[in-house]
């Protein structure tokens, strides 16, 4: 654990593949193969007098039974790293996390990727700050698939934003996981007012010894894939795109709360999920799949408003699962969302509502069809 003044409580979660199982906080976090998440850990205050020193820069690997922390970091230290925020690990990320593999094969030490948690614009312009396409938890759990063995969780704070680019540099590549590599895309920015660019990331590296690695930008239909073009496509509800740039579906995971109990009475129940926290597409009538209690069904899903009902908001998300009958109240559901069946439009009568219900829901299971 690093020392140094700071008034601040850092927080930080290592994701690897050693020590603690991954604890599932709700039932569609399923464990995966490689993945183990150590236990969440805050450090306490430390009083040391200013300046402030690097340990602000928190990457603080996570006490757990059975392996003490000095074990903990000298399993991170001498591997590669790629920073970022990798939301929504798409094709660009993966391509950057195989590279992060590869050289690390070479080097001989762990894959590692950092993020920061929150995103630095929620800290910075919190107005402007998207919601998210993943959960860490989420983003661990693909990375997984791509070999990374851990995942560093550094909490975003604005001592953190303020470190210029080669004290971060210093701090958390070259002090704290000792990294025999690096490997960025070329758009990569680091450091206070993100004035660090690549040359100068290659520049340190070479004065440390440190092999550097730029990846090939991944493109799709000429334009560069990146978070925020995943986040336009789904407010244009253009999942089927955005799954293509994921290489897998949008999850939105959410709990089942009470809705006004008219689903059943059109013949059609659904599910209204709550406590959401990753985007929501825009409006409209979707078809993918829904995984409760470790079933995966098919299901037709309402996003918006229900203007045959006047109720609704416009990011009230419903499911019906397409043949299950049960009570799904309380439980957590995770939807993947496939494609797109149509937009949101208002019936004029409960029969007209039912019968276009009935068209959904064959229209959802075609899309859903190996092709
Ligand atoms: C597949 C599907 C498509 C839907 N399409 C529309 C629609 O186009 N217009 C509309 O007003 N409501 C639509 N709804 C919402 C229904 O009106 C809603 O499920 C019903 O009012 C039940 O709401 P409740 O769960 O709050 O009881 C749709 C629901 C589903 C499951
Ligand atoms: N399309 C891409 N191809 C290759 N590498 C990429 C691509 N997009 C981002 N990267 C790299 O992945 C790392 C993490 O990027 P990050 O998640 O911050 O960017 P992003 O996906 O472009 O997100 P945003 O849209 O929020 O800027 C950086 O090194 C970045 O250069």
């Amino acid at each position: 654990m690093a020392s140094g003044h700071t008034d601040l409580a850092f927080q930080a979660r290592g994701l690897g593949t050693i020590g603690g199982d991954f604890r599932p906080h709700s039932p569609d976090r399923r464990q995966s193969a490689k993945l183990r998440v150590l236990a969440p850990f805050t450090a306490q205050p430390l009083r040391l007098p200013p300046p402030p020193a690097l340990s602000q820069l928190v990457t603080e690997i996570v006490s757990i039974p059975d392996i003490t922390l000095p074990a903990v970091d000298a399993a991170l230290q001498g591997g590669v790293v790629s920073i970022g925020n990798f939301d929504g690990v798409h094709l660009g990320h993966a391509g950057l996390l195989g590279q992060t593999r590869q050289l690390a094969d070479r080097l001989g030490g762990p894959a590692i990727a950092c993020l920061f948690d929150p995103h630095p614009i929620a800290i910075l312009r919190p107005e402007l700050a998207p919601k998210r396409l993943t959960s860490v938890e989420e983003r661990a759990r693909r990375m997984t698939k791509l070999g990374i063995d851990f995942l560093v969780v550094c909490q975003t704070s604005p001592d953190l934003l303020n470190l210029s680019a080669e004290r971060f540099f210093d701090a958390l590549v070259r002090d704290h996981l000792k990294c025999r590599g690096v490997v960025e895309g070329e758009n990569f920015c680091f450091g206070k007012d993100r004035r660090g660019d690549v040359d100068l990331l290659r520049t340190l590296c070479r004065d440390q010894g440190i092999e550097f690695r730029v990846a090939q930008m991944e493109s799709a239909d000429g334009a560069m894939i990146s978070s925020t073009r995943i986040r336009d496509l789904l407010a244009a509800g253009n999942v089927r795109d955005a799954a293509a740039m994921m290489a897998t579906p949008h999850l939105i995971c959410g709990v089942v709360a009470q809705g006004d109990r008219r689903g059943r009475t059109l013949g059609f129940p659904t599910a209204n999920l709550e406590q959401i926290d990753v985007v929501i597409p825009t409006g409209g009538v979707y078809a993918g799949f829904a995984t409760v209690a470790a079933a995966r069904h098919p299901a037709a899903i309402h996003i918006g408003e229900s203007p045959t009902f006047q109720s609704g908001d416009p990011t009230k998300v419903e499911v019906h699962l397409i043949g299950f009958s049960g009570d799904l109240y309380g439980q957590t559901i995770s939807v993947e969302l496939v494609d797109r069946v149509r937009g949101v439009v208002r019936f004029d009568s409960v029969a007209a509502i039912a019968d276009q219900l009935r068209k959904d829901i064959q229209s959802a299971q075609q899309l859903l069809e190996p092709s």
